[in-house]
């Protein structure tokens, strides 16, 4: 962890801040969905440490699916190419989607992603999102619940990558360029 740590030069959101915000986020929720049971979709593999939180923070029940889609690859730029790699393992006809997100970058992917799951009939479709960069946003996404407007800047950690590497960091820091070649 500590030779992790030597890359990132700043800390964005520290680790006590991520656990406010998610028992705030979650209260929320608890009041929106009072009368219904959200389907919780994670959005792998950034949002693992989000959606686990997030979910053992909700008092009411909830279920979980996980998709996959790829848009970044390697790269620190969206390739604005979005593929499934891992679809749903059941019909959402009538449910209460939340989509969980890490992050909201140029919102290409959860603005594909919405589309997606629209057109398989739900009862409902939000976004939770731990992170958003409103300056990089290219496409306009409806998003219900937000953590935290960020800065323009590459991170990693608390489920963040890059090039597969820092999700295990327990906060987000901003990546040393020297670490991307910038
Ligand atoms: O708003 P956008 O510009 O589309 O970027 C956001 C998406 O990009 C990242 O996923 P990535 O493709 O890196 O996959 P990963 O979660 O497996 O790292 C991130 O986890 C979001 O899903
Ligand atoms: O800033 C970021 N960091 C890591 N993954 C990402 N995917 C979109 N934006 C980012
Ligand atoms: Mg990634």
């Amino acid at each position: 962890m500590s030779v992790l740590d030597d890359d990132i030069e700043a800390t964005v959101v520290s680790t006590e801040e991520i656990q406010s915000k998610i028992t705030e986020l979650a209260a929320r929720i608890d009041a929106d969905y009072a009368d219904r049971e959200p389907l919780l979709v994670g959005v792998l593999k950034g949002a693992v440490m989000f959606m686990s939180d997030l979910a053992r923070e909700l008092s009411r029940p909830s279920t979980m699916e996980f998709m996959a889609c790829s848009s970044y690859g390697s790269n620190t730029t969206s390739s604005g190419v979005v593929r499934i790699l891992k679809d749903l393992d059941r019909d959402v006809t009538g449910l209460d989607i939340l989509i969980v997100e890490d992050i909201i970058d140029s919102g290409l992917t959860l603005s594909w992603l919405l589309k997606n799951l629209q057109a398989r009939n739900p009862a409902s479709v939000e976004v939770v999102a731990l992170l958003r960069k409103p300056d990089a946003i290219k496409v306009q996404v409806p998003v219900k619940y937000v953590g935290f407007d960020i800065p323009n800047e590459f991170v990693v950690g608390y489920g963040l990558d890059y090039a597969e590497r820092y999700r295990d960091l327990p906060y987000i820091g901003r990546l040393r360029p020297s670490v991307y070649g910038g």
